[in-house]
């Protein structure tokens, strides 16, 4: 299992904008009655901005290092067409908060099931029992509540450090995602196959079970962004292709309209994790279904993070 490197310096979202054909078109100062794009106008809108995000693992960032990034994202000339978000470890949110453009949006990298309980000296000190090892595990996560109180509008969930190393299950990262969400929170929602798995021809139902998850647990898919990490690909430098991870995002969405709903699937934003760089972003944001970034290792240089959430409006190849 390959560590995530990065940090805020923990870690950085970016998202795109999603063209929006109706709404788009109706504001447009160039809108008329025979605007060519009134002929998409039947179709459900589409994603209405892109995200891209910065993440990292909570092992890297200090004070100084942080303080400097910011400095960097601050100067950054970022395309408006895109929500950046920020989920910096838990002990530097404040000073990021304090810190940062209100341009780029703040998220924690996880929140708890429930209210949580008393734990003095923790951020929340919880015991849980992780089946699938047989035995229990501490951990250390902050409550929806706090996590919100603290500034975030977003929280990351689902990570695969969180199911392979923590033990975290499908049904209980579903309950996860749907208390964040009743607390307020956007809820970037990660899901992705292991190597064996895609090796095994199951990359697709592993993907499915884990969405099915979010969906037999959350109320509403308005505050959610899909995150595809195929596992092999995070920290390890072997990104997926963009037909690699095109043909997953086109399978969620069209899993999204079958379980879902077709307005759902078309609005929701979901964006692609996993060695994404400032060589590689834009070639996979032209793929049609890739609406954003989940950024760990490149969310540690600012400049290069800039790139990368500037190349998601690179134009779309036709699905
Ligand atoms: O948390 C970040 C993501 O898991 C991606 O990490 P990476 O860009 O270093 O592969």
């Amino acid at each position: 299992m390959a560590a995530t490197s990065t940090s805020l310096a923990s870690q950085l979202y970016i998202g795109l904008r999603r063209p929006c054909p109706k709404l788009d078109s109706f504001n447009s100062p160039s809108f008329s009655a025979f605007d060519p794009n009134l002929r998409l106008s039947l179709s459900p809108p589409k994603p209405s901005r892109a995200v891209v995000a910065m993440a990292g693992s909570g092992k890297n960032g200090t004070k100084d290092s942080i303080s400097k990034l910011v400095a960097d994202l601050n100067s950054a000339k970022l395309e408006p067409d895109v929500d950046v978000v920020v989920a910096p470890p838990f002990l530097y949110i404040d000073q990021v908060k304090n810190s940062l453009t209100d341009r780029i949006e703040i998220s924690a990298q996880n929140s708890w099931v429930g209210k949580g309980g008393a734990f003095t000296g923790e951020i929340r000190y919880y015991f849980f029992y992780v089946p699938s090892v047989l035995h229990a595990v501490f951990d250390a996560i902050p409550i929806a509540e706090q996590v919100k109180d603290i500034g975030c509008k977003w929280v990351v969930l689902g990570h695969s450090e969180r199911r392979h190393i923590i033990g975290e299950n499908d049904e209980f990262i579903g309950k996860k995602a749907a208390y964040a969400l009743n607390q307020g929170l956007g809820v970037i929602a990660c899901i992705g196959e292991l190597l064996e798995e895609r090796e095994a021809g199951r990359t697709f139902d592993v993907c499915f079970q884990q969405l099915k998850a979010y969906a037999d647990a959350v109320p509403s898919w308005d505050n959610i962004v899909i995150a595809y990490e195929p596992v092999w690909a995070i920290g390890t430098g072997k990104v997926a292709t963009p037909q690699q991870a095109q043909e997953v995002h086109v399978a969620l969405r069209d899993w999204l309209k079958k379980n879902v709903s077709e307005e759902v699937a078309s609005k929701t934003r979901i964006i692609y994790g996993g060695s994404v760089n400032g060589g590689n972003s834009a070639e996979l944001a032209k793929q049609e279904d890739i609406d954003g970034f989940l950024v760990g290792g490149a969310s540690l240089k600012g400049p290069e993070f800039a790139t990368i959430v500037n190349s998601v409006t690179s134009k779309k190849v036709a699905a």
